[in-house]
């Protein structure tokens, strides 16, 4: 990790506060940066390779309202074949570049009831399945010039900036879009049955989706301040009467569609 980000700051000026990370379909949220600096994965010594359609593969500094930012066009998934400790990378990348607030974004299938697509779940908290079951990019000898051993989650997704978000979105006039609610995070890649979805449901999962807490939990470990989004780019199958099915086309499409305002929150955000 250090040799990565000794690398970056040789080939770039920019020595972002801000990181944020594209789901799906997302990757347009860097196209707002201004004086930019990217590099393609391939090009970033120890940096993992994105395999994923809409997920373009390359890391883009910039400013934005006069914060320098750093843009994951791109992240990586376990069901790609990454180990954790791998997805999670660019995470600790960031921090030795001196990120102190870490935004993260992903595209996610609604179980709620009230949700509609197209809307937006600013991340209140979430269930990370893999985790509960040992697979957690913390797993092994701890290194302690990160973080402790047994570091708390329980106010993950800060507070703050989750208030922040909500006056921004009414200042803007996208409060009827907007969501609040508990993320999930699947082993992937295949989309849910629906006994799952029915579960997940009485869980009191809002949206589920691939990705996400993994890098929360590893930028929590280190002490970033995280705020997270979803995108709701479909509703999850609940009922055997329903002929519809889910698809990553369609994920990636809704994404086309809301891009403007999916943009606007983070950009606004990363000025606090
Ligand atoms: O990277 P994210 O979590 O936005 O990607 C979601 C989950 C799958 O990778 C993909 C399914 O369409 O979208
Ligand atoms: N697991 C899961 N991930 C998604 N990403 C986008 N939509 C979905 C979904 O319905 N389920």
């Amino acid at each position: 990790k250090t040799a990565t980000a000794d690398w970056l700051m040789s080939q770039t000026k920019h020595r972002p506060q801000v990181a944020i990370i594209c789901g799906s379909g997302l990757g347009m949220l860097a196209d707002t940066l201004k004086c930019q600096d990217s590099f393609a994965y391939a090009d970033i010594p120890g940096f993992p390779q994105s395999t994923v359609q809409g997920h373009a593969g390359q890391l883009v500094f910039g400013e934005l309202k006069g914060k320098t930012c750093v843009c994951m066009q791109g992240r990586f998934h376990m069901y790609e074949g990454h180990s954790l400790c791998k997805t999670t990378f660019p995470i600790r990348v960031f921090k030795l570049l001196g990120v102190e607030t870490l935004i993260v974004t992903n595209a996610a299938g609604s179980l709620a009831d009230g949700f509609q697509t197209g809307d937006i779940m600013i991340i209140k908290d979430h269930i990370n399945f893999p985790g509960l079951v040992g697979l957690n990019p913390l797993c092994g000898p701890n290194d302690d010039k990160f973080g402790p051993r047994f570091p708390a989650m329980s106010g993950c997704y800060d507070k703050g900036l989750r208030c922040l978000a909500m006056e921004i979105a009414k200042e803007l006039g996208v409060a009827s879009v907007l969501q609040e609610g508990v993320y999930a995070m699947v082993g992937g890649p295949n989309f849910e049955t629906i006994a799952e979805a029915r579960l997940l449901h009485r869980l009191g999962v809002d949206a589920v989706g691939m990705s996400t807490a993994p890098e929360v939990v590893v930028a929590t470990h280190c002490g970033l301040r995280v705020f997270g989004l979803s995108l709701i780019t479909n509703k999850v199958v609940k009922s055997y009467e329903d002929t519809e099915s889910v698809n990553h086309e369609g994920v990636l499409e809704i994404g086309r569609l809301r891009s403007h305002t999916v943009q606007q929150l983070p950009n606004s955000l990363s000025y606090f």
